[in-house]
């Protein structure tokens, strides 16, 4: 039984499927302190934030059994990521479900913020009927500069084509032809502070788009306009904001984040008459929160189950068709790095992947994080090591991975090779996935072999002579360990050999010294792949 701490108030709808799975057993506790959640977060394997709980370092490092942390929306600012990854706790979003919403609240406050709405209705329902005071100006026609031609700001581009707005837009992954597909015009940041009459940041809060509208912006920005954030507090210098508002530069602004959440009661936004706020609504729809929440829950699901997942923050995605070529090779890469590990004395100082055959075509990183946890988990403990933090982890520890990829792969459509350096030995375990048979170990060092790689397997190396396949057998036949597989190998009659047999039950250490200490035998092995 998987159990999940949803500690941020998330819609029972998109949880639904959380909640009705027999694996998993589910506690909803919001509006925990950081020590509160210290004090509990110890049992849990999965926990499920919004953008309130802050998930720090100290909470990861309690969290024993954290495997997940699980964002219901898109920014994921509120979790310490590079803890996450040093402690292999996958971190996933939910990148998709909030767009809508959180345009269309951009909508409203632009509109909100050119007609003066909350302002006129707090006089209205205050007994006022001031009409002189709320004239406000027209979207069509004006130029409308969006900073971050993402998601939101893609749809927030199309909305504002069709109220008949000109349309800047800005971002470093905006070619020529999306804009012109977005009916956009590409511009510069500058293009933008310089002609908008309203601007609308959609970018994430990165130390490059912190302040990136500021008091140099301000001194040179279109006189009258219009600013609205419903991105991330801190992309424009708030402080700033206020003196371009008092100096007469800028109109008003619509604002639904703030550098610091919730503000201080004496934020100057709060008593700013040209400045309308909303406490961090931009996601708050019924539909995106239900969204958000499914997304979410299915992809924590696949992970707690051990099946393959989208949307890992701090891992990098793969594509769908690159996925489809790799997924049959994850088992087997870790088992191969497992296989490695185990034959191999000494502590590793580099890893020598070599892809060969079609895989030498796509991206193996995720490949790669599979038989970099297999070699790793061997000695760190399985509990320890994950494809989030393998990398992360061979680095530190200074162990080298080098990676080779060639088209030629000796018959077989793939193979993957593992070599492991250590200042002792080289050791190389091969494998590929056979159509129809499942993986393969193809090659141990230089023997060419064909072994299952599951369960109990001895490899023995010896030299060739004849008798020794009974000697070995009848050894293990008297300490009730039956051979369920045999395969041998060399590479000249009577020379070095190795034998690997699949046996029904481990092997003790007495066993496999009396095995050892058999004619013509070198040494034996006990392997264990799960
Ligand atoms: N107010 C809310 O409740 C709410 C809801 C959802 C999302 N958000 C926030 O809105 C923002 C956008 O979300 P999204 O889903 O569109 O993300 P996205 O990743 O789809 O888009 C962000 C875009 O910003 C661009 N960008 C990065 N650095 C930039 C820079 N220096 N200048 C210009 N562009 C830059 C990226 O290239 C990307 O295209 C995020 O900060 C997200 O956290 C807020
Ligand atoms: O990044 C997001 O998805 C938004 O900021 C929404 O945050 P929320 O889930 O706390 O509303």
């Amino acid at each position: 039984m998987f159990k999940v701490l949803v500690s941020d108030p998330i819609s029972d709808l998109g949880i639904s499927l959380l909640v009705e799975a027999s694996d998993i057993s589910i506690d909803k506790k919001t509006g925990l302190s950081e020590d509160e959640l210290v004090a509990i977060i110890g049992e849990y394997d999965a926990l499920l934030v919004r953008s309130q709980t802050r998930v720090t370092e100290k909470i990861m490092n309690a969290g024993s059994k954290l495997k997940v942390i699980g964002r219901a929306g898109v920014g994921v600012d509120n979790i310490d990521l590079e803890a996450a990854t040093k402690r292999g706790i996958i971190v996933i979003n939910a990148p998709d479900g909030n767009t809508i919403t959180t345009c269309e609240h951009t909508f409203a406050m632009m509109m909100a913020v050119a007609r003066h709405i909350p302002q006129a209705y707090l006089k209205t329902v205050g007994g006022e009927w001031d009409r002189k005071s709320f004239v406000g100006v027209e979207l069509r026609n004006k130029v409308l500069g969006v900073l971050g031609m993402g998601r939101i700001g893609s749809e927030v581009a199309a909305r504002a084509k069709a109220f008949g707005m000109n349309v800047l837009g800005y971002d470093p992954f905006l070619t020529e032809e999306r804009a012109e597909k977005i009916g956009v015009r590409k511009a510069s940041v500058e293009d933008i502070i310089r002609e908008a009459d309203f601007i609308t940041v959609h970018t994430p809060l990165t130390p490059e788009t912190r302040h990136m509208i500021g008091k140099d912006q301000f001194a040179v920005i279109k006189k009258g306009v219009r600013i609205v954030n419903c991105a991330r507090g801190g992309i424009i210098d708030e402080l700033a904001l206020v003196d371009a508002i008092d100096a007469g530069q800028v109109a008003g602004a619509a604002f639904d984040v703030f550098e610091s959440e919730p503000p201080a009661a004496d934020h100057p936004f709060l008593s700013h008459p040209k400045i309308i706020v909303t406490p961090h609504l931009g996601a708050s729809t019924i539909e995106a929160q239900e969204n958000v929440a499914i997304d979410v829950s299915e992809q924590l699901l696949h992970i707690l189950r051990g099946e393959p997942f989208k949307n890992a923050v701090n891992m990098p995605p793969v594509a769908a068709e690159v996925l489809s070529k790799l997924e049959p090779y994850f088992s087997l890469g870790k088992k191969l790095g497992s296989f490695a590990a185990q034959i191999t004395e000494g502590p590793v100082k580099e890893i020598a992947i070599a892809y060969a055959g079609d895989l030498a075509e796509v991206d193996t990183q995720p490949l790669t994080r599979h038989i970099v946890e297999g070699v790793l988990a061997h000695h760190l403990g399985s509990d320890q090591v994950n494809i989030v933090n393998a990398l992360h982890l061979a680095k530190n520890r200074d162990v080298n991975i080098v990676i080779t990829k060639s088209h030629a792969s000796k018959g077989f459509t793939n193979q993957v090779s593992v070599t492991l350096r250590t200042d002792k030995e080289e050791r190389l375990v091969a494998g590929t996935s056979l159509n129809g048979f499942g993986p393969r170990i193809t090659q141990i060092d230089k023997f060419p072999v064909d072994v299952e790689p599951q369960g109990h397997i001895l490899l023995i190396s010896h030299h060739d002579k004849p008798g020794i396949i009974g000697r070995v057998g009848m050894l293990l036949g008297t300490k009730d360990i039956n051979i369920a597989t045999m395969q041998v190998g060399r590479k000249i009659v009577g020379g070095a050999a190795i034998m690997v047999l699949g046996v029904d039950k481990g092997v003790t250490k007495q066993v496999l010294g009396e095995v050892s200490a058999l004619p013509d035998l070198n040494n034996a092995k006990e392997i264990q792949l799960n």
